[in-house]
Formats: C-alpha cells, sequence, structure tokens
C-alpha cells in the first residue's frame, strides 16, 4: 500500500532495543572478562576498591527487569563496567587494555545515528 498511508513503524521499547544492542556489545569481550562480576578471590580487595560493580550479566537482568528509562542509564552503566576495570587494574594488564577498547568501541555503537531516536531530545 502507499507508504504515506501505511502506520508509522511501530517504534521497539527500548527495552527490546537493549536487548538487540547487548550481543554487540558482549562480542566485543572474547574473553569474557566481563561477562560476570569480578570476584574478590579473582582479583584481590575488588569489592573494597570498586564501589559499584557491573558487569554485563547483571546489565542483562536489569533489561529483563526493565529497570532502563533510558539509553543514557544502559550506557552508563556500560561506561562504569569499562571504568571499574581501568580504576581497579593498572594500565599496563590485558583487563585495562581490554576494558579501554570495549569502551570506545561499544560508545561508538551506542551513539551511532540508529539509536539515537531513543536519546529523548531535551524538549
Ligand atoms: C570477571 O572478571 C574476570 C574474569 C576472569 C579473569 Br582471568 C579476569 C577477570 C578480571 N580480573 C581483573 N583483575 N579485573 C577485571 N575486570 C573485569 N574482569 C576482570
Amino acid at each position: 500500500i502507499r507508504t504515506s498511508l501505511r502506520p508509522r513503524q511501530e517504534r521497539p521499547a527500548l527495552q527490546k532495543l537493549l536487548e538487540l544492542l547487548m550481543p554487540n556489545l558482549e562480542r566485543k569481550d572474547p574473553r569474557q572478562f566481563f561477562a560476570w562480576p569480578v570476584t574478590d578471590s579473582i582479583a584481590p580487595n575488588y569489592s573494597s576498591i570498586i564501589t559499584k560493580p557491573m558487569d554485563f550479566s547483571t546489565m542483562k537482568q536489569k533489561i529483563e527487569d526493565n529497570q532502563y528509562k533510558t539509553l543514557q542509564e544502559f550506557t552508563d552503566d556500560f561506561v562504569l563496567m569499562c571504568n571499574n576495570a581501568m580504576t581497579y587494574n593498572q594500565p599496563d594488564t590485558v583487563y585495562y587494555k581490554a576494558a579501554k577498547r570495549l569502551l570506545h568501541t561499544g560508545l561508538r555503537n551506542l551513539t551511532a545515528e540508529k539509536v539515537r531516536p531513543y536519546v529523548p531530545t531535551i524538549s
């Protein structure tokens, strides 16, 4: 039918968008350093140094629980996760380097034109 008559394409809810974005971000962490919470046995004193831990499994749970109301909140957790690794680990470690790379490549995805519409414009 004429496109002008077709009802406006239903925008997927933010939740569906985030579920679509997650695999793209997780693929950037092939060694799965960010798949699960960091434990003190893996990283000594981690829980006393990092006050707000974050990882992909927690982010996925928050998506399922519909806890993200904006793309910015989701992006903030992603940035927090990467910054935690760059806070606890020294710059010459694989973890620091993986986090730095994940942060930059991941942010490019999150700010790409195709997801911008979900960032409410300042009214
Ligand atoms: C879940 O974390 C890990 C899992 C397996 C292995 Br090997 C290392 C980590 C890990 N280790 C350190 N020091 N800092 C991190 N920041 C994010 N991951 C890590």
